[in-house]
């Protein structure tokens, strides 16, 4: 996309960029100088101990907090868009928003298809098939009647997830997306972002815990410590033992997957079993 705001405006210019992020939170430094970039169809994980700043990132990248430096969005500054732009551009699932009860997940999931909805207008066949496809992927249309208020938290989690990939918006960011979701329903998830990823070429960026799953999945990783990017690059450049042990003080074997990425085992303090 180009535009008056362009960054460059060219292909290039694909996906997200952003350079020397920084936020304070009331009166807090939060975040400072953070920088990151992911082209379209890569997968970016920022990972980090609790309170490095993940989710405030996501939300600045998201344009949803004002920061300072620079967050671009296929070349566009994400603040300078209107709400509704912004939207076409980037779904961003929160981790675990407040959520109305008596709504049912097929309304919750269709506020996803708002951006492409007229002003008092009603929803098209298009939108409803799109929120219809979504939920049935993510194994939910069994739920789509359901009040959210009744829904567990893996459940609820997914619903959220829907109603961002129910915006087909070019950009994808999840803050945590899995934590709360069971094994199965974890693979699920990261598979599907993953065809989409691969199909539509979308880009990326997670928050994630888990760091197996954020080696498996992600192309680059990005640690986030105190509020800084203290690494980045491949899964194998970030996830080694003494920068884990380090910013996340555990104690942790790092080895090869199958398929040659890395798995993270906590090792068990204290010594051996009685
Ligand atoms: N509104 C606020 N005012 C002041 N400080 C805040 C505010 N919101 C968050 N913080 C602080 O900002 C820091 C970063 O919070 P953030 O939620 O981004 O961390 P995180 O890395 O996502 O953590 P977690 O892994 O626990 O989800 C934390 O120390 C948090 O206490």
């Amino acid at each position: 996309m180009s535009g008056p705001h362009a960054e460059d405006g060219g292909a290039d210019a694909a996906g997200v960029r952003a350079r020397g992020v920084g936020v304070t939170l009331g009166e807090r430094p939060v975040l400072a100088d953070v920088s990151l970039s992911a082209g379209r169809g890569a997968w970016l994980a920022v990972i980090g101990p609790n309170g490095a700043g993940k989710s405030t990132l996501l939300r600045a990248v998201a344009g949803l907090i004002p920061a300072e430096g620079a967050v671009f969005v296929n070349g566009v500054p994400v603040r300078a868009l209107r709400p509704r732009d912004r939207a076409r551009l980037v779904a961003y699932a929160p981790q675990s928003p407040a959520l109305p009860p008596d709504m049912t997940v097929y309304e919750y999931a269709l506020l996803g298809r708002t951006p492409y909805i007229a002003y008092l207008g009603r929803e098209s066949a298009r939108d409803r098939e799109v929120t219809g496809s979504v939920l049935e992927r993510l194994d939910l249309d069994a739920f789509a009647s359901r009040p959210l208020g009744h829904l567990s938290g893996g459940e609820r989690q997914r619903v959220v997830l829907a109603r961002a990939l129910a915006q087909q918006a070019p950009v994808l960011l999840l803050d945590e997306p899995t934590t709360a979701l069971d094994l199965g329903h974890q693979q699920q998830v990261m598979d599907l972002v993953d065809q989409l990823r691969v199909a539509d070429r979308l880009t990326v960026v997670t928050t994630l815990h888990d760091l197996t799953l954020a080696g498996q999945y992600a192309d680059t990783l990005v640690l986030l410590a105190g509020g800084r990017a203290v690494a980045a690059g491949t899964p194998d450049q970030v996830l080694t033992e003494p920068l884990l042990a380090r910013h996340f003080g555990a104690r942790v074997r790092v080895g090869p997957a199958p398929d040659g990425r890395p798995l993270v085992h906590l090792v068990r303090l204290g010594g051996a079993r009685a």
